[in-house]
């Protein structure tokens, strides 16, 4: 159970500890910050609001422990991560339990997430062994106007400290995903977890911990992003961040220093489906990509762009399986929970009220009871309704049906986000031209856009991110090169 036998250490009366300096503490600011069980609406649990101080305090203990972890070994960084990996799994029920409580996750999704995350841990183990084993070996003459004279050796050595604010929908696998790759290539990571997860982030984070990794290496600092988030983004110590979350990455991309930026931020994914498309395979992904945990994904189906003349039918279909959607709390499994927060709640409302006003077609009665809204399909939206561009977040998704497949494009291209997007039909030609054509960081062919697996490449274009994700472009991310040359007296030829 969480907050029990070995993590009764991260828990002090009803309020969880921060982790700096490889130990659990308390707040010197005898603040706290609440969670809301967006089920019940009132407080689950409660974490330390740390100090500016505190944060200090922890960036220096990172800068030092950072310094002799880019001595050891590769293979032995390896080796304490597939450990943590194992303590991970092997305490997936209790992690589990706060992400049912702390954001309503389905609770099958929520031990899916946990060994998600133990296994990306450990392929990022073996990844990093790979990649940061091997550098490059140039030699000058390729150069014009050069002899052999100058051998130059490039290798991938660490930033320093890795700030890594994760967002609440996937606290802890998209905490790891910042935290192996940050590790494995010598750096040290302070990691501010969403406050809606942080005890899911915390639980996580003390696995580390059994792993035994040195101290000062990982910390967690937890507290209001609208407090501490400023001071954490803009402190001297730090070397890079990397950032999930919505706009808010826009506003820390404008004030960060000179450092390197991993920014994954929101999503508009359009699926366009053409004549020729299997209706029913679009329909089951379009409940999949658009409805699992409630629409809360950045790679969420956010918009339906249909051919007209196909339109009807596949309305009709998914409306038949929306029909079968269970509706209700996270711990009896249902396929739609409650939205994370009130405000979240509202916001959506605001945008279904809109589409109402402006004529678009409900396909199920709009239904709200606290922070739960069930499913609902809006056919007829146009472009002049706020959900035809904006991401609810939550289970509403909109049908925009349209005359050409340029139509389709246009639309998808017009939008500010450009995460990912889908394309159905059964001519891999034209699903090739339009993939090309979507300005997008990935095109799914013939199914619902998806950060998984985990190794694949993931980013965003335009106001969805900066970077690439997936853990080999992240390890590389968290990086920088550094370049030796020898330089020869004379040139040098080998024979052969
Ligand atoms: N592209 C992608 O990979 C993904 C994108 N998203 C996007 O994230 C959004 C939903 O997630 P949500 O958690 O609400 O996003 P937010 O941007 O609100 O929060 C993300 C993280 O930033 C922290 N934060 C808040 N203010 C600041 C600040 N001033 N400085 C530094 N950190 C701060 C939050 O902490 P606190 O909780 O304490 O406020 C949280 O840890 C959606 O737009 C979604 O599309 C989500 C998942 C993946
Ligand atoms: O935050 C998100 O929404 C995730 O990055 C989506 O991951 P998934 O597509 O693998 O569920």
């Amino acid at each position: 159970m969480a907050g029990t036998g070995i993590f009764s250490e991260i828990l002090d009366g009803d309020v969880y500890k921060y982790y700096a300096d490889g130990e659990w503490k308390k707040s010197s600011s005898s603040k706290t910050v609440a969670i809301i069980n967006p089920t019940t609406r009132k407080t689950q649990y409660k974490v330390q609001a740390c100090t500016q101080e505190e944060v200090n305090k922890t960036m220096e203990t990172a800068k030092t422990a950072q310094k002799s972890w880019a001595k050891t070994p590769l293979w032995k960084r390896a080796e304490l991560l597939h450990k943590a990996a194992a303590i991970l799994k092997e305490h997936k029920a209790s992690i589990a339990e706060c992400l049912v409580k702390e954001i309503a996750k389905p609770a099958k999704d929520a031990v899916t997430e946990v060994v998600r995350s133990g296994d990306l841990v450990s392929y990022c183990a073996e990844e990093g062994v790979r990649i940061l084993g091997e550098g490059k070996f140039l030699v000058s003459d390729s150069f014009p106007g050069n002899e052999r004279t100058k051998y130059c050796l490039t290798s991938k050595i660490p930033l320093g400290v890795i700030l890594a604010i994760p967002p609440f929908n996937y606290p802890v696998n998209l905490a790891v995903s910042k935290i192996a790759p940050a590790l494995i290539a010598g750096n040290s990571l302070v990691l501010k977890p969403p406050t809606q997860g942080a005890v899911a982030a915390l639980h996580m984070v003390h696995c580390f911990h059994l792993a035994g990794f040195p101290k000062g290496l990982i910390s967690c600092v937890t507290g209001k992003g609208s407090e501490i988030g400023d001071f954490l983004t803009m402190h001297p110590a730090i070397n890079c961040i990397s950032f999930t979350g919505g706009d808010t990455g826009i506003s820390i991309s404008k004030k960060a220093g000179m450092i390197p930026l991993q920014m994954e931020l929101g999503g508009k994914d359009a699926c366009i489906v053409l004549e020729d498309a299997d209706l029913d395979l679009v329909a089951a992904n379009i409940i999949k990509g658009g409805f699992s945990y409630s629409g809360q994904r950045c790679t969420a189906v956010k918009v339906v762009l249909v051919m007209e003349s196909v339109a009807d039918a596949l309305v009709e279909k998914v409306k038949a399986k929306v029909a079968k959607l269970t509706v209700g709390p996270p711990e009896n499994n249902c396929d739609i929970t409650p939205v994370v927060s009130e405000s979240s709640a509202n916001f959506i409302e605001g945008l279904v009220m809109d589409a109402k006003q402006k004529g678009a077609t409900f396909c199920q009665e709009y239904r709200r009871e606290g922070n739960l809204i069930w499913p609902l399909l809006l056919d007829n939206v146009r472009p002049d309704m706020r959900i035809a561009w904006e991401e609810p977040f939550g289970p509403v998704l909109p049908v925009i049906r349209i005359g050409s497949v340029e139509e389709g494009i246009h639309h998808c291209n017009a939008s500010n986000f450009g995460l990912q997007g889908c394309v159905f039909t059964k001519d891999i030609n034209k699903a090739v031209l339009i993939s090309d054509a979507m300005e997008t960081g990935t095109v799914q062919i013939n199914s619902a856009p998806a950060r998984g697996p985990d190794h694949f490449p993931f980013q965003g274009f335009k106001d969805s991110g900066i970077g690439s994700q997936g853990v080999t472009n992240s390890i590389n991310m968290m990086t920088k090169v550094k370049t030796t040359v020898i330089n020869l007296p004379t040139p040098s030829y080998t024979m052969g």
